[in-house]
């Protein structure tokens, strides 16, 4: 945008026609200085992080308009195909990075979404499944709702859909073509027109201007559809240049707008978005604006590719997994740690060995967690600690999640500092056979697992009542002490069996020490966490009750048996 106070802008404004001139001097914004593609550092709130921004391609100190809030925008889905994995990962990695900027760093996210519900994509599919397009759109937008909630997505504060937001949508695009960036044509279209915003084109690469092909009415081939025409028998909207429906960008950047107004703090959206799509909403939203920097800050999520396939999983691709078949054999904790373990900016490779790579992560805190319970519980006898190091080693995993989440949300560093805690704190953890008065160390395992415990909270994952399946794929531990319990049942059954004799009633003698070999067998395995209760006058056979924790010795597990 040119202002009519600096020589630049004077200058190239004397280049246009006289129309445009009197045009872009009434709808003049402040100049920043910006030229081109530039990006001015916001004033506002310095977080004190630092997120990497597409529109630099580098680090920058988080700034925020407003002392303790970011506004955000989110590209939502096309809806008219089941949501898959690509969708779950995206969404899933910016759900952890809001999580740590609003429970971390206290920061409140307000989170606006546009859903999609009117494309060429969809008018396809409705004609293809000859369902009316409303349908299919509002179908699959409930499926995605719901796949984002068993995921444990935190749902933005508000979802929008664009063909809710029409009138508006008319309405931004009239003000850009008065700001003298768009044109209709006869035919009812309106484009952008890139030309008019010069140098300021290009902020993500883009193709260099060129003519249009033949038959286009466009004035460049880079101008795109702000309102395209609708041929027979597609959905439309009244407007002012005729019946029509929104082209893909402009909603976005109407929405986003309708929203938050002329400014945005941050942008997000899957690396895909950047060009056309997030280069061509800034277009738009500066040129209705008429300001230097709409969105401050773009963050990009690296895509989701099936094992060793250079294609992204994407729904026009058909190479998905949908969310739903993916719960069916995964938690929605484990993808959550799968997702940690890398940055939100990179591409991931899936597979079912990715995906055991993060259940075996999650099991080993489990674990740990759960040994450490049966240690503070007394139930588990280890040899005395070194507790000053676990308190030294507690304030180091601190501080480099700390300085691991501060820098660009580095997950995956975040997690190998966790991972590091609990490799120290199993070390500790040696178990001895025998119960001794030895000196114990509950506070400081009882501080570890506090923090770890925070640390999964501030990620979306939540242990307490998760039932972990560790033995699932090594045959079950739990139907092996089952068996135990019940073998010493029936053996103790037979040892205070009492025989009939008239003369000497009571216990066969040479059974007593049965008796004594089940007694040592319950006192053997309390230590372990398996502990033998009688469950009320329940005469059936015993039966695991109550939570089964993992660690291969250490859990509570109470097995109705007679004692
Ligand atoms: N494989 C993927 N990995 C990461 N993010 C993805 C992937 N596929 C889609 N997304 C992201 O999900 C959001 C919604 O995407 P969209 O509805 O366009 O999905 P899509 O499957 O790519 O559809 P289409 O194939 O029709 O383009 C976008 O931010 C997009 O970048
Ligand atoms: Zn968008």
């Amino acid at each position: 945008m040119r202002c009519i106070f600096c020589l630049r802008c004077v200058v190239s404004a004397f280049l246009q026609t006289p129309f445009e001139i009197i045009l872009r001097a009434l709808h003049t914004g402040p100049c920043s200085n910006i030229s081109g593609t530039e990006w001015t550092k916001p004033s506002g709130f310095d977080t004190g992080l630092k997120v990497f921004n597409s529109l630099t391609k580098q680090k920058e100190p988080l700034i925020l308009a407003r002392e303790g809030v970011a506004t955000w925008y989110s590209c939502g889905p096309t809806v008219y195909d089941h949501a898959h994995l690509g969708h779950a990962c995206s969404y899933v990695r910016f759900d952890i990075v809001q999580r740590i900027l609003s429970k971390l760093f206290g920061i409140t996210v307000i989170h606006a979404m546009v859903i999609t519900d009117i494309d060429d994509k969809i008018i396809k599919r409705s004609w293809e499944e000859n369902i009316c397009s409303t349908v299919i759109a509002s179908m699959y937008e409930e499926e995605f709702k719901r796949d984002m909630l068993s995921l444990k997505v935190i749902p933005p504060a508000v979802y929008l859909r664009v063909t809710e937001n029409v009138p508006q949508i008319v309405a931004f695009i009239d003000r850009i073509i008065k700001n003298g960036h768009a044109y209709t044509t006869q035919e009812g279209d309106v484009y952008f027109d890139i030309k008019s915003i010069g140098e300021r084109y290009g902020k993500f690469g883009g193709a260099a201007d060129s003519q249009p092909e033949p038959g286009s009415h466009k004035r460049d081939a880079r101008d795109f559809a702000l309102w395209k025409k609708s041929k027979a028998g597609e959905p439309y909207w009244e407007s002012p240049w005729g019946r029509g429906r929104p082209g893909w960008h402009i909603e976005c950047s109407t929405i986003a707008s309708t929203v938050f107004g002329s400014q945005l703090d941050i942008h997000s959206g899957g690396i895909d978005l950047a060009f056309p799509h997030h280069e061509n909403e800034i277009a738009q939203s500066e040129a209705y604006h008429q300001c230097a920097q709409w969105a401050n800050y773009f963050l990009h999520s690296g895509h989701l590719h099936l094992k060793g396939s250079v294609e992204k999983m994407s729904k026009s691709l058909k190479n998905y997994i949908t969310i739903k078949d993916f719960l069916k054999s995964y938690s929605a904790n484990e993808f959550r740690m799968f997702c940690l373990l890398t940055k939100y900016r990179s591409a991931i490779d899936y597979s079912d060995g990715s995906m055991l790579e993060a259940r075996s992560s999650l099991e080993s805190i489990s674990s740990f967690i759960h040994d450490t319970q049966a240690y503070m519980k007394g139930q588990l006898q280890c040899a005395p600690v070194q507790e000053a190091f676990l308190w030294e080693r507690l304030a180091e995993a601190k501080s480099s999640v700390l300085k691991a989440l501060a820098e660009d949300f580095d997950t995956a560093r975040a997690v190998s500092a966790v991972m590091s805690l609990v490799h120290h704190g199993n070390r500790q953890l040696q178990p001895v056979s025998k119960s001794g008065e030895g000196a114990r160390s509950p506070a400081v395992f009882a501080a570890i697992v506090t923090y770890i415990r925070d640390v999964l909270d501030v990620f979306g994952i939540e242990l307490l009542h998760t039932r972990v399946r560790v033995y699932d794929h090594s045959g079950s531990m739990e139907g092996v002490v089952e068996q135990l319990a019940r073998f010493r049942s029936q053996v103790r059954a037979f040892a205070l069996a009492r025989h009939e004799s008239a003369t000497k009633p009571g216990l066969y003698p040479e059974r007593i020490p049965l008796l004594t070999a089940c007694d040592t067998l319950r006192n053997d395995l309390a230590p372990l966490g398996v502990i033998l209760k009688v469950f009320g006058l329940c005469k059936q056979w015993p039966r695991v009750r109550g939570d089964y924790g993992v660690g291969l010795f250490f859990r509570s597990w109470i097995l109705g048996s007679s004692p």
